[in-house]
């Protein structure tokens, strides 16, 4: 059986290095081409890449998937930054080529995209919850991709569910003391020398709390998720944000 042709983009960064690699040792993946800041993207074609890895900074994705999703080559996207404004966009051009797979995955671990499960099952039942993602310091966009689909998933099975907004008596506050807002879920983000990617979402009820907490120690951490997502990219046309999507956690 003929491998599927893989490229990644970002390939000299934290996480496409070790992309590089994964998709190297992967039996049935070729890596055709292996791109950083400044290479052409026509690599990619010249190549015959079915699926870009695409790992860079949230200034260099627009550009990247509107080349990959104009030239019929699927995407696994890790890159964050993603605004509904951007959604939008790439599902335009997704409209023009409509055999192309894009999977966006804010985060390609099981155990932080079980973290999002289990949050989004725990929401409705307490009456506060607020997240914390901690990061190395070297990352440039806060909070990070990961948090802020946490708590949008959070938000949305609150108000599914009719849930109160979570009480808080603050009157005055420093700016950023409550951390950022997202869909009235408050978001803190640490950044702090020895960490890599770190998540807790706390709850709290009368008498109780409950902490989910994920950790991931090693930028191996993302690798299922990045081979799997290219495995199944190729045959699921259009968007796809979440990797839960090509897992089944029931
Ligand atoms: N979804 C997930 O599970 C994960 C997502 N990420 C995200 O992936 C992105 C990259 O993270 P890191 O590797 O830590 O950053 P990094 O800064 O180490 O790597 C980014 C690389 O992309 C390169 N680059 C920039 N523009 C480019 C372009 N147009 N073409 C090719 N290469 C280009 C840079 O030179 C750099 O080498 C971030 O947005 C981060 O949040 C990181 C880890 C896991
Ligand atoms: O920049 C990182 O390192 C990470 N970025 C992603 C995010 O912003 O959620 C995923 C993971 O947290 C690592």
């Amino acid at each position: 059986m003929s491998k599927l042709r893989v490229a990644v983009l970002g390939a000299k960064g934290r996480i496409g290095s070790e992309a590089v690699r994964a998709v190297e040792a992967a039996e049935d993946l070729e890596l055709v081409a292996a791109l950083g800041r400044g290479d052409s993207l026509q690599a990619l074609t010249d190549a015959g890449a079915q699926v870009a890895v695409e790992l860079t900074t949230p200034a260099s994705v627009m550009d990247n998937l509107e080349f990959c999703v104009g030239h019929g080559i699927h995407a696994v996207v890790g890159t964050t930054g993603w605004t509904d404004e951007r959604l939008a966009r790439l599902r335009e051009w997704l409209a023009g080529s409509p055999q192309t797979g894009v999977l966006i995955a804010p985060n390609f671990s099981i155990g932080a995209v079980l973290t999002m499960k289990f949050a989004q099952i725990a929401a409705p039942y307490f009456e506060s919850v607020e997240v914390v993602e901690l990061h190395h310091p070297n990352k440039v966009d806060a909070p990070s991709g990961t948090a802020t689909r946490t708590a949008q998933l959070i938000a949305e099975a609150r108000a599914k569910a009719g849930t109160a907004p979570a009480p808080d008596a603050t009157t005055t506050a420093l700016d950023g003391a409550r951390g950022a807002d997202v869909d009235g879920v408050p978001v803190h983000a640490v950044r702090l020398r020895g960490l890599l990617a770190h998540q807790e979402v706390l709850l709290g009820g009368e008498g109780e709390t409950l902490t989910v907490r994920h950790d991931s120690l090693h930028h191996s951490s993302f690798m299922p998720g990045i081979l799997l997502g290219a495995r199944r990219v190729v045959t699921t046309p259009g968007l796809t944000f979440g990797l839960e999507h090509f897992l089944d956690l029931g």
